[in-house]
């Protein structure tokens, strides 16, 4: 790796490449069925991908930033000892180091960096699209005994001809320098391409503040108002600051990176989540790669988060994003004050 590029660059580099080893692993171990699912909390849940894609990309980083600080969401991976030689990634993606870094960037030294990785955003749809991708309905039945992140009447109605929810599976590794996101990455690890005759896995968004984007092709918001929201933590706050936007259609996904990735792709035009249930390592690259392709992640009062080392882990007042000021501006006026106040805490 060119020592002589700028660190941002550099990190961007490296956390693009680490995302695409990470992403291989949540692949690995579905594919291997045995997910080692834990439940941390209420609708709450971790796997053996979520541990292992952590393990990697922190061990990763770590080894080439020994001063950036690194927050992950499933804790502190160096206690569980070496990670497998292979997870090791030190290479850096070779056309992001090509890119020219802003003049606001270039002093930018590892102490000012937090760095917030979510190893795999969409844990509710990994392990439900894991259920689907078993054929043999016996094999399928066993799963779902243990499994207990899904009703009877959502098992009973399961279609498992296709990927199903995997494709809102990502990765996400944000970037902030004095406490505002300014680089992420989202790899998607089963978005799928044809490069010829053969089937390729994965693709890698990125977003550099100043530069801009890349690993994906922009459009431009659908003509009628769409809205992206959450399908699998709901609740009558949610639902109340939907019916205000007044949309011609919601469509619901799981996962933070995949909403901005529908935002990015010109499938939605706002994103609106009025809970607490995010984090930081869940809207930290999101709210990077988004703000580079020019829209705007804040919460729903309008207000942006903070990634700086100290703050707390809960987006405790929600998301609101948008592809443009405009549309942002417009779904922040419809939330009700008497939404915010009960967000908020007031
Ligand atoms: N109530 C919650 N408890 C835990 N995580 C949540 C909750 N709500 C949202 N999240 C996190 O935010 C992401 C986006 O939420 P949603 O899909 O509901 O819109 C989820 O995939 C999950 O991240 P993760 O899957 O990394 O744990
Ligand atoms: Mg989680
Ligand atoms: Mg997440
Ligand atoms: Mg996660």
């Amino acid at each position: 790796m060119s020592s002589t590029a700028p660190l941002i660059i550099r990190l961007l580099a490296s956390s693009v490449s680490v995302a695409g080893r990470a992403g291989k692993i949540v692949r690995d171990v579905m594919s291997r069925g045995e997910l080692g699912i834990v439940e941390k909390g209420k609708d709450d849940y971790q796997t053996e991908a979520d541990r292992s894609a952590q393990r990697c990309i922190i061990s990763s980083l770590s080894s080439l930033y020994p001063k950036v600080n690194i927050i992950g969401e499933e804790g502190n991976p160096d206690s569980e000892g070496e990670i497998p030689s292979e997870w090791l990634q030190i290479e850096a993606d070779k056309e992001v180091m090509l890119l020219e870094c802003p003049s606001s960037l270039q002093g930018v030294k590892e102490e000012d960096i937090v760095v917030w990785v979510d190893p795999l955003d969409g844990t509710s749809e990994y392990t439900q699209g894991a259920l689907m991708l078993k054929r043999d309905p016996w094999e399928r039945w066993k799963m779902y005994l243990t499994h207990p992140l899904i009703s009877i009447k959502w098992y009973l109605s399961l279609r498992h001809s296709n990927y199903g929810f995997l494709e809102h599976v990502t990765v996400l590794i944000g970037i902030s320098v004095n406490e505002k996101p300014v680089a992420g990455v989202i790899h998607q690890p089963y978005f799928k391409t044809m490069v010829g005759e053969e089937k390729q896995m994965g693709r890698t968004i990125w977003g550099l503040q100043g530069v801009g984007v890349g690993g994906y092709i922009p459009a431009p918001p659908p003509d009628s108002l769409v809205i992206t929201t959450t399908r699998s933590h709901s609740n009558p706050v949610v639902e109340k600051a939907l019916q205000v936007m007044n949309a011609a259609q919601v469509l619901r996904v799981g996962g933070a990176g995949y909403k901005v990735l529908q935002l990015l792709e010109g499938k939605a035009s706002i994103y609106v989540f009025a809970s607490p249930g995010c984090k930081k390592w869940d809207t930290c690259a999101p709210e990077a790669v988004l703000s580079a392709a020019g829209g705007k992640l804040t919460d729903i009062l309008g207000d942006f988060y903070k990634y700086g080392a100290s703050v707390t882990h809960p987006n405790k007042t929600g998301v609101l994003a948008a592809v443009n000021d405009e549309l942002h501006n417009y779904a922040l006026s419809r939330i009700p004050q008497e939404l915010k106040d009960k967000l908020s805490g007031n």
